[in-house]
């Protein structure tokens, strides 16, 4: 059941070996979940994780992963254009993906030209028919989709998506996709993720690395209670979370 999960601690001294290990991890969960389903869903963030899955795209990675069979998703998205420095789909696409053979088709971008609004429904209706088709699994424990892996990032204000502290879209319930207008980092206005959807995946991976992130991940992993919790204290998943962490963003646990 979502939230009774298995919550794993992975340190490393440097970004780079947290690199190579998140290659290593995600490259096997796409062996284990072709062979279980035929397919692989994945869901991307943007910020410091795509440069983090820079070893994907190189040997053995690159010819060994059966890229035929990944979906790609992307967990929250900024409502400007495809070609804007702000995109998360343009920074996974000439992070990774432009490097690797997904087919097109299975690349699942927000639509650009609609509103915050009309993005987050049209995504999750977008959703909704590959969950028809069983592309994307169901949570037999809570009805949502049940995406196989989901990369996660969290800024300094242990922030996921884009959940911010204290927002009330943190307390969403039913929406799968939702929109922020008036997100506290820039570009104010974004879809993303709801929290049913993100701890119904099957393996959550939380990338971070960083001295800013310390706190953050201390109030995060830590046994100290605090009255203002973190979206990033969150974080659960049907079958397992990692927090894959560097020595600057593991200094305080
Ligand atoms: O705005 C965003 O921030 C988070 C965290 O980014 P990071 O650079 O601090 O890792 C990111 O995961 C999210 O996708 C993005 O839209």
């Amino acid at each position: 059941m979502a939230g009774q999960c298995e919550k794993k601690v992975e340190k490393f001294q440097t970004e780079e070996e947290v690199a190579v290990r998140l290659a290593k991890y995600t490259a096997d969960l796409s062996a284990k979940f072709v062979k279980e389903r035929g397919v692989f869903t994945v869901v991307l963030s943007g910020g410091s994780l795509i440069y983090a899955l820079r070893k994907l795209a190189e040997e053995p990675y690159k010819d060994t992963v059966e890229w035929g069979k990944w979906h790609v998703f992307w967990l929250d998205e900024r409502v400007v254009k495809k070609d804007h420095p702000d995109s998360n789909y343009k920074l996974a696409f000439d992070g990774l993906l432009c490097k690797v053979p997904i087919p097109p088709g299975q690349v699942y971008a927000i639509n650009d030209a609609l509103s915050a609004e009309a993005a987050a429904e049209d995504y999750e209706t977008c959703l909704k028919h590959l969950v028809q088709r069983n592309v994307i699994a169901t949570s037999k424990a809570t009805g949502f989709p049940k995406f196989d892996l989901i990369l996660l990032g969290m800024g300094p204000d242990g922030h996921l998506a884009s959940l911010f502290p204290g927002h009330a879209l943190c307390n969403e319930k039913t929406k799968w996709v939702t929109h922020i207008m008036d997100s506290p980092k820039p570009p104010p206005r974004r879809i993303t993720f709801t929290f049913p959807v993100i701890n119904s995946a099957a393996y959550n991976a939380m990338v971070v690395t960083g001295h800013d992130t310390a706190d953050a991940v201390q109030k995060a992993l830590g046994n100290i209670q605090h009255h203002d919790t973190l979206p990033a204290q969150l974080l659960a998943a049907e079958d397992e979370v990692t927090w894959f962490l560097d020595h600057d963003a593991a200094s305080k646990l």
